[in-house]
């Protein structure tokens, strides 16, 4: 079907998020969107998944949303660069992705509609965009870190090139955006000969083939950061946020102990995705988290992937620590709807790794959080839940095993999380300018009602 003999009817739309529930979720949560707004909609992924929750994911996604299509690439086996030597089964996902993704090449010529438009994720954008070129297909991507983080991303090439070595500043200026501290960013970025380096690079280059770039965040969340990147070149940027959570998020919830709990009453503590904590850090936590006298829903991953995260929750923690706490709380070994959990009136208060996921959850349902940020972009993003007043950070508990934060430092600041009162009030303030942002027709609403209507045209 040529494109003019399209042209009358709904745009068809695909996603294509890379590794890791981090970017699929919100994947899922635009594919469901454009859905909603009359796109006919694929999404494409990757298999074998890295990760159980992702294969559930998607299937429980399918199933909820049937006129949705499913495409899948079989991934090949890894040709590993020689010079890509991260172990992170994350990072070797990504190459993976990148390494197969001619095999859209086929799955692409044969759709019926043919594509109108296309979000690819950003870790895979430099490998995307021969295809993109070959089949003349509009291409977008949805930004699922911070604007704040991405504005460091995207001005990175500019600092390794100006500066000889950033590790020994204390903080580094993006133009329009006020300093980021040098120990709130993960130490391979600031190695320009890091293969990691070299894929931001490159993908940062490839934002300029795109039609825009979506970033699921709010103008009120990060007004600077926003502006920034549009004054550093990356001015088709459309915040986007706080994505709405998918159908499949709003199914009841197996929680009946959470419903008998007082409103406020319930500490949640998530770490994301993947694990992130060594044993021993878990055990101070449990034993804080004892002193601290909340009462508490943990969901609990002591694995980098769940696949492998095979070990007991009494092994973890001590089946001692469990009885003596079984009545004031909840320990979940693996994975639960944290969205869900977040909105309940039970939840006064979350301990996060600040995955910008969660961040942006917490600010949407004005949840006060306590950011322990242990990888990757979560220390920037902690810089925005501090900057905000979201929640409260101790800067000097560092990157994940650098040292031991002991009991009595994390259930101090337990405690002073459960009796802020004043962060309490603020997280109202918090979620009621992301509701008023998402309800008012706002930004987000018309951007996207702009990009159907471009799309139709074409
Ligand atoms: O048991 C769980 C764990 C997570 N989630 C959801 O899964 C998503 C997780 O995303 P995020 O909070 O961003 O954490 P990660 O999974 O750790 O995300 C990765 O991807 C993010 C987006 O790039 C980065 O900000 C993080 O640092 C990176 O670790 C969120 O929507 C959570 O609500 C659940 O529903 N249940």
């Amino acid at each position: 079907m040529s494109k003019s003999e399209n042209a009358g009817q709904r745009p068809h739309v695909a996603v294509f998020p890379c590794a890791g529930m981090g970017h699929l979720l919100p994947y899922l949560r635009l594919a469901a969107m454009l859905h909603s707004r009359g796109c006919a909609v694929s999404v494409i992924s990757a298999h074998p998944t890295i990760s159980d929750a992702e294969s559930r994911s998607l299937s429980s996604f399918f199933s909820l949303y049937p006129q949705i299509r499913s495409l899948e690439i079989q991934l090949l086996p890894l040709k590993r660069n020689p010079r890509f030597t991260n172990d992170d089964p994350f990072f070797i996902q990504r190459e993976s992705i990148g390494n197969s993704i001619h095999l859209l090449r086929p799955l692409l010529a044969s759709l019926s509609p043919p594509l109108s438009a296309i979000f690819v994720d950003f870790p895979v954008l430099t490998e995307f965009s021969p295809i993109a070129a070959d089949f003349s297909l509009p291409t977008y991507t949805l930004i699922v870190t911070s604007a704040r983080f991405f504005s460091l991303m995207a001005h990175l090439p500019r600092l390794l090139e100006q500066e000889d070595d950033i590790s020994k500043k204390s903080e580094v200026c993006v133009p329009h955006l006020d300093p980021i501290q040098v120990s709130s960013i993960p130490p391979q970025m600031l190695d320009r000969r890091h293969f990691f380096v070299e894929t931001i690079t490159s993908n940062v280059a490839s934002l300029s083939y795109l039609k825009g770039v979506l970033i699921n965040t709010f103008t009120w969340l990060e007004p600077e950061a926003v502006e920034a990147l549009k004054r550093n070149g990356v001015d088709h940027i459309l915040p986007i946020g706080p994505l709405e959570a998918i159908k499949a998020e709003e199914s009841d919830m197996d929680l009946p102990w959470l419903e008998e709990q007082a409103p406020k009453s319930v500490l949640f503590i998530s770490f994301g995705s993947r694990g992130a904590h060594t044993k021993e850090q878990l055990r101070e936590f449990a034993a804080a988290l004892e002193k601290s006298g909340w009462r508490f829903l943990w969901v609990l991953k002591s694995g980098k992937v769940d696949r492998e995260d095979k070990e007991e929750t009494e092994d973890i923690l001590g089946s001692s620590f469990l009885e003596r706490t079984k009545n004031r709380g909840v320990v979940i070994k693996g994975w639960a709807d944290q969205e869900r959990i977040l909105a309940h009136s039970a939840i006064g208060g979350f301990v996060s790794h600040c995955g910008w996921n969660s961040v942006v959850e917490a600010a949407k349902l004005g949840v006060p959080v306590l950011a322990w940020p242990p990888h990757g972009d979560q220390r920037v993003n902690a810089e925005v839940v501090e900057k905000v007043e979201l929640g409260l950070w101790v800067r000097g508990w560092g990157w994940a095993g650098e040292r031991l934060i002991g009991r009595d430092e994390i259930a101090e600041k337990l405690i002073e999380l459960r009796n802020d009162e004043r962060l309490r009030e603020r997280v109202k303030e918090v979620r009621e300018k992301a509701r008023e942002e998402r309800e008012s027709g706002g930004i987000s609403e018309t951007l996207i009602r702009d990009l159907i209507h471009s799309l139709k045209i074409k």
